[in-house]
């Protein structure tokens, strides 16, 4: 069931989450095929609707956004995070599989235990501590023994004008409350989902013209971190936040955002406390630069699309 010589036609998953609308977006903008689902169009583990979309459609190549993001709740719902993020990913492996068509899977910084020094890279061991993480990383696995031609697209701490996020919880928080207490022990790297859809996309598409190079040219395949271009602690990030949400005039006044420990704000998902990614594999195989997430974050707040 080869897809060889068609135009690239791109089927996204999770079309309703943060990244899968920011997808959606961009492939409208840049003119692109697609077919976008939902959960309510088709869950990502029914193949036998997905088998015939992507055959009545002629997809060329999927992009799996969707997931169980929940960290914290995930420790009380291991069975439905592992649904999702494992069998679903495992269920979609195969079927672009038996299409010979690439998937392009996201995946996340917390499959690492943060006990890294120096920015992690794709070959470093991954160890996780939550539920979230552990089925995130089965899943990977899942992907990379069922389908060769698998994209792992590893980002971390994602926001954007979409759902629900860590920037919106701080701008709703700050308008309820005049102190705030955020980890500073904890750091990582923001990561604006429409840079991770642009990122995609771009992938998707240099996928797509070495398939179809008679000349021999390669796919390359395997796993990629992307992430934001600058690293920061959750507290570092609060700040960045108040900080424009105030100079664009979103914030009457800064609050109060205390920096403490981990242990001062306890929850039920372990999170690492170090979870930097490198992004030179993915500049180098790709062309594809880092995030620059002041910069989204201020265009945001300028056009008042972060609340
Ligand atoms: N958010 C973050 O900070 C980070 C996210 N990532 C990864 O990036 C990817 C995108 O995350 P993000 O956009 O933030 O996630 P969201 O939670 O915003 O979106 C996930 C989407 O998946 C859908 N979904 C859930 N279960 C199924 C299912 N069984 N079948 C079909 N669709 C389903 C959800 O539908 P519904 O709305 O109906 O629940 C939701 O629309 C994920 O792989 C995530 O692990 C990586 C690092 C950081
Ligand atoms: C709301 C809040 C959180 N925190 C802390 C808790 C936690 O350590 C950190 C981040 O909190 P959140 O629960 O919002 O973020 P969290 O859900 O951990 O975000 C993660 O989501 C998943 C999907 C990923 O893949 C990760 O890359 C990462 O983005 O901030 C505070 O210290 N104070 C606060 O008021």
């Amino acid at each position: 069931m080869s897809q060889a010589n068609n135009d690239m036609h791109l089927l996204v998953t999770g079309a309703n989450g943060q990244l899968g609308q920011c997808l959606a977006d961009q492939l409208k903008a840049q003119g692109i095929v697609h077919t976008l689902l939902s959960r309510q169009d088709a869950d990502i583990n029914d193949t036998v609707v997905l088998e015939k979309i992507v055959a009545d459609k002629g997809v060329t190549a999927i992009i799996n956004a969707a997931a169980y993001t929940a960290v914290d709740k995930a420790e009380s719902e291991p069975e439905l995070a592992k649904r999702i993020n494992e069998d679903g990913p495992a269920a979609l492996a195969k079927l672009c599989s038996r299409f010979d068509i690439p998937l392009l899977h996201v995946s996340t910084d917390y499959v690492f235990d943060g006990n890294n020094q120096t920015p992690y890279v794709e070959t470093d061991q991954t160890n996780p501590s939550g539920v979230y993480g552990h089925t995130k990383l089965n899943g990977e696995i899942a992907v990379q023994r069922h389908c060769p031609k698998h994209i792992i697209l590893r980002t971390a701490w994602v926001f954007s004008e979409y759902g629900n996020n860590f920037m919106k919880t701080m701008l709703r928080l700050a308008k309820e409350r005049d102190t705030l207490g955020v980890v500073a022990d904890q750091f990582g790297c923001p990561t604006y989902a429409g840079d991770i859809a642009k990122a995609l996309i771009s992938i998707a598409q240099q996928i797509h013209a070495a398939e179809q190079d008679k000349s021999g040219a390669q796919a390359r395949y395997g796993v990629y971190h992307y992430a934001g271009d600058e690293a920061v602690s959750w507290h570092g990030f609060a700040m960045a936040i108040f900080e424009e949400a105030h100079q664009q005039g979103v914030l009457k006044s800064l609050p109060t955002v205390n920096a403490i420990a981990t242990e001062a704000y306890p929850t039920p998902a372990k999170r690492p406390a170090y979870s930097v990614l490198s992004t030179a594999k993915i500049e180098g195989d790709y062309g594809v630069q880092p995030s620059e997430w002041r910069l989204a974050f201020a265009i945001l707040q300028k056009n008042r699309m972060a609340m």
